[in-house]
């Protein structure tokens, strides 16, 4: 039976994937998941603090996976990367013309950069230094390994002493197939990655927020067949 529900964030929560409006959608079906005790927690790569700011006000209880698996919230914050040095950030800005997201200056262990466009130089430059990097379609991230939203949500189950049969997740790129690793029912939103909904359980006919909708609704109903 699933006990928690892991949402993404941009481009799942939100109307669309270019967007950052959250869908109001996507906010009743949370509170649909809270009427029933199922638990819902987010897993994005955005900072701490804007993921605990939201987590608040929507009055979740799964717990946060932010950066991109370097930093976990249940109960109490956790630091599961390696701190960015300073210097590799000003060097992948200036190499590859990237700006910071404006998020950078809360960021502790994964900074995002825009344009999101992820390159081969870009991929060959971070494997030279062991370094994570992955776009979500909002931005590319660089993180020291081990990171990824696995690293995270690995921890957060076991905070809640959760197996992977008791979790569900939804989300839209493909820095969710690392959360699809650690969890037992996975779901794409329509217009999500190609890679992610070729390793999904169910892709929601509906995009982003309205996808979390429809997949909530049919859990609720018992239409998915999540004790597969
Ligand atoms: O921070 C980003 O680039 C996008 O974050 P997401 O993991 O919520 O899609
Ligand atoms: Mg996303």
């Amino acid at each position: 039976m699933i006990k928690l529900v892991l949402m993404d964030l941009d481009g799942t929560l939100t109307e669309d994937r270019d967007s950052t409006r959250i869908d109001l959608d996507a906010i009743y079906a949370i509170r649909l998941l809270q009427e029933k005790r199922i638990k819902v927690g987010l897993v994005s790569g955005n900072s701490y603090p804007i993921l605990r700011g939201l987590y608040t006000y929507l009055y979740l209880d799964g717990g946060i996976v932010a950066e991109n698996g370097c930093i976990v919230f249940y109960k109490e914050k956790y630091r599961l990367c390696k701190q960015m040095d300073k210097s590799l950030v000003i060097e992948f800005k200036s190499l590859f013309k990237l700006r910071d997201t404006w998020q950078n200056e809360y960021r502790e262990c994964d900074f995002g950069f825009v344009p999101a466009k992820l390159t081969d130089e870009m991929i060959n430059w971070a494997k030279e230094k062991n370094l994570y990097i992955k776009s979500s379609g909002y931005a590319v991230h660089i993180a020291y390994n081990a990171a990824g939203k696995s690293v995270g949500v690995e921890k957060l189950l076991q905070l809640q002493g959760l197996k992977k049969e008791d979790v569900a997740a939804i989300g839209d790129s493909s820095t969710d197939i690392e959360l699809f690793q650690q969890v037992g029912f996975k779901v794409a939103v329509g217009n999500a990655d190609d890679e992610l909904k070729d390793i999904a359980d169910y892709i929601t006919s509906n995009k982003s927020g309205k996808g979390v909708r429809e997949f909530v609704d049919k859990l609720l109903k018992g239409e998915l067949d999540v004790l597969k």
